[in-house]
């Protein structure tokens, strides 16, 4: 780290810390805001280069150990949390960030840091319901199955084969990696960061319904004509009942936002039961919001306890964005589809998306 300090871009051998170091060089310099584009394939380093310039920015700027937990050290200690909810492991890499992360690092008067906070953006929420061989959910679930018997319990989870959720995929384990030693860091991690023990136990209530949510099927109501639906048995209504109260709801309530749809027109309300293919998506829809609002809850949550400068002077902004992919699936018309949205623009790709695979809601266009 020394030898990068002060030398010019390129004197060095090529390196993280020669970019972290040019940019802090010439926000002090130029006296103007910085930003830092981490971009390559999935799994090329995006994500532990990013961790690198942090340290960097660290040391540049830093405090003296004797000023108690700093800005940066907190920033750092947030990548487990952060890891454990939005990162899974994908056919390149076992930690794949499943978001986009912009951290931005604000610095004062004298060059020091102040202050500074996390934005994310995108995370891939279809993954909660849907994932495909060899890859897996995100990392939470599989700790939380592996955590102490007694919380395991608690949330009435067990093995993660048993999980809609998780076992459409071969893949439980990650070699190397043991999930209940990471369930223990990342509720260390988590107290570094400020979510207290009643925050972490709401938390993982949620992680645990949403497994929960996904064992429930439907089948046609018994007796009725038309559309309707029901929990499929006895074990699927245990499935509900538990979601229920780890969600703290009312279980019926819950039943019904599956089953049925209400509507409302002016001046009346109509209630439309669904058929079980639609209740089950409705399902997923619930379990996909609710872990994507738990996220954005958690980050919001990080952000409070490192504390932002209002009034830092600069800033050195490190965007880590999504790593490029090509799918299986990736068809000639998806591709199409894209090319089409580079040459016309944004609209074109939303309308696509709109009308060939008949998604009207925003957020899941943006997945
Ligand atoms: N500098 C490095 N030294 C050693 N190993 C590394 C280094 N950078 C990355 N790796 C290895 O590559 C793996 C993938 O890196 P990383 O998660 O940073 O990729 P990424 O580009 O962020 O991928 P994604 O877009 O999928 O999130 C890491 O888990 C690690 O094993």
């Amino acid at each position: 780290m020394a030898k990068y300090k002060g030398a010019a871009f390129g004197e060095q051998s090529p390196h993280p810390y020669a970019v972290a170091s040019s940019a802090y060089s010439k926000m002090i310099n130029e006296e103007r805001s910085q930003s830092i584009l981490v971009s390559g394939e999935s799994g090329a380093g995006k994500t532990e280069s990013t961790k690198m310039l942090m340290r960097y920015l660290a040391f540049l700027g830093g405090r003296a150990a004797t000023e108690g937990r700093s800005v940066e050290q907190q920033v750092l200690e947030s990548n487990p949390v952060l890891e454990a909810f939005g990162n899974a492991k994908t056919v390149r890499n076992n930690n794949s960030s499943r978001f986009g992360k912009f951290v931005e690092i604000q610095f004062d008067q004298k060059g020091r840091i102040s202050g500074a906070a996390i934005r994310t953006y995108l995370l891939e929420r279809s993954r909660v319901c849907q994932i495909s061989d060899p890859e897996r959910n995100y990392h939470c679930f599989y700790m939380l199955c592996a955590a102490p018997k007694e919380d395991v319990a608690k949330y009435k989870l067990g093995d993660p084969r048993k999980f809609h959720y998780l076992n459409q995929s071969n893949c439980f384990e990650l070699d190397g990696v043991d999930d209940s030693k990471e369930y223990h860091a990342t509720k260390r991690a988590m107290e570094v960061v400020g979510i207290s023990s009643e925050e972490q136990d709401a938390i993982f209530r949620i992680v645990a319904a949403i497994l929960h949510l996904g064992n429930i099927e439907f089948v046609k109501r018994v007796g009725e004509e038309l559309d309707s639906s029901q929990p499929k048995d006895e074990e699927c209504y245990f499935h509900l009942k538990t979601a229920a109260e780890l969600l703290m709801c009312d279980e019926k309530s819950l039943e019904d936002s599956f089953c049925k749809r209400v509507m409302v027109t002016r001046g009346e309300t109509i209630t439309k039961s669904l058929d079980p293919n639609a209740a089950a998506l409705s399902r997923d829809a619930l379990a996909k919001i609710v872990y994507s609002r738990l996220f954005d809850w958690i980050i919001c949550k990080i952000n409070n306890s490192i504390g932002q400068d209002p009034v830092s002077k600069s800033l050195i902004g490190v965007l880590d964005i999504y790593g490029f992919e090509s799918f299986k699936t990736n068809s000639k018309s998806t591709l199409q589809t894209i090319e089409n949205s580079q040459k016309y623009g944004m609209m074109t790709l939303v309308d696509e998306i709109r009308t060939r695979w008949k998604v009207i809601d925003m957020q899941e266009i943006s997945d």
